[in-house]
């Protein structure tokens, strides 16, 4: 008992002083930072602090010299919160996302920001594309694709109509529960509300739990989850930041039909990226609708050996062009390989526009 006593208040006398020293470097870690941000607006008065480029790279080398007990991951999201609450010093980050509050756009887009940056709900897509256009806020967060339901039409939609570039994205694994009130009669749930998306990534597990509840689809889970608040014989499906938003309790957790559902979220904003080192490029072509058009489209990316990691075709919106084509491949534009399969490839295409170069998301 004394033995286990004293090693005690050595191991949290050693934790004291490690604390210590943690905060001593934070804060000099966080002077580091404010200085780059004072060079930076001696280049340039209208300097954008933030850089995706060197936060992939900052993250990217904390996971590689990790040695444990923390796993990468988690160390990474520690690190992650750090360089956010440092560029908070100078500039806190604006960031518009698909709302409400509560959403999966939202966690995503504090994954990739951390928590010190502003966010700022959008009703609307096309929204976002537009705050950020603007220059209203810094960057835009957008859904473009679910693991399981697969792409957000209208996300893709929505970059044929404007300027906007690509400057990161962040996967979020999505876990759904299925929430009440404190005041809802648990036995008596006759009504389920819920995203269409959700509704879908959950099938099995309602039809196998609730198949005689009435599936009610709303705007957002957020949406949802506001809703059960006030009816008693109501629960939603949604997640755990909108649970936790209008405090709902869990009545079943991670109901998702594929335990690896994810989704792809983009970052947008008005920003060319430099190469990280690990870069992807999204590109959207425009084809005349003619015999071996994709064979010509995909032939030299085969041939300069790049690797495409989604293609996704879309009905042209101007009615010229038949076909128009979301590619997305690992590589960024100033590598020259990947500068001369743009090159080839605009030969062949009516259209052509690079989307942008961003790092593959870290975290
Ligand atoms: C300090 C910098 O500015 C910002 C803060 C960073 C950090 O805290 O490490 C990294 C990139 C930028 O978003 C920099 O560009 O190096």
């Amino acid at each position: 008992m004394s033995d286990t006593s004293i090693n005690l208040d050595e191991l949290r006398q050693r934790i004291d002083q490690l604390d210590s020293d943690i905060l001593n470097l934070i804060s000099e870690r966080a002077s580091c930072a404010q200085q780059v941000a004072h060079v930076k607006l001696a280049e340039d008065e209208d300097a954008v602090f933030y850089r995706p480029e060197r936060e992939a790279q900052v993250l990217r080398r904390i996971m590689a010299l990790n040695k444990g007990p923390l796993d990468s991951e988690e160390m990474a999201r520690l690190f992650r919160e750090i360089m956010s609450a440092c560029l908070a010093l100078e500039q806190p980050v604006k960031v518009a996302y698909l709302g409400p509050e509560g959403t999966f756009t939202q966690q995503a887009a504090l994954k990739h920001f951390g928590e010190s940056a502003v966010s700022l709900p959008m009703a609307a897509i096309d929204e976002v594309f537009r705050e950020v256009e603007a220059g209203a806020v810094h960057y835009g967060v957008v859904p473009v694709e679910n693991s399981t339901e697969g792409v957000v039409n209208h996300t893709l939609d929505t970059f044929m109509d404007s300027s906007i570039k690509i400057c990161g994205e962040v996967v979020l694994r999505i876990h759904h529960h299925l929430l009440v009130s404190e005041t809802t009669r648990r036995d008596k749930v006759s009504r389920i509300y819920s995203h269409p998306q959700s509704f879908a990534q959950c099938r099995k597990w309602l039809d196998a739990h609730y198949p005689h509840a009435e599936r009610v689809p709303v705007s957002s889970n957020a949406e949802a989850a506001k809703l059960v608040k006030t009816e008693w014989h109501s629960a939603a499906i949604a997640g755990d930041m909108a649970a936790k938003l209008y405090g709902l309790e869990h009545i079943a957790e991670k109901i998702e039909d594929s335990p690896d559902n994810s989704t792809r979220f983009l970052i947008i904003g008005n920003q060319d990226v430099p190469m990280a080192g690990e870069d992807k490029t999204s590109i959207v072509v425009a084809m005349r609708n003619q015999p071996g058009t994709l064979h010509a489209l995909l032939e030299p990316f085969h041939r300069h050996q790049i690797d495409l990691t989604r293609l996704e075709t879309r009905p042209s919106r101007t009615g010229v062009w038949n076909y128009v084509f979301f590619i997305d491949f690992k590589g960024h534009r100033d590598e020259p390989k990947v500068a001369a399969v743009l090159e080839e490839v605009q030969l062949r295409a009516a259209d052509l526009r690079v989307l942008g170069s961003y790092p593959i998301g870290v975290l």
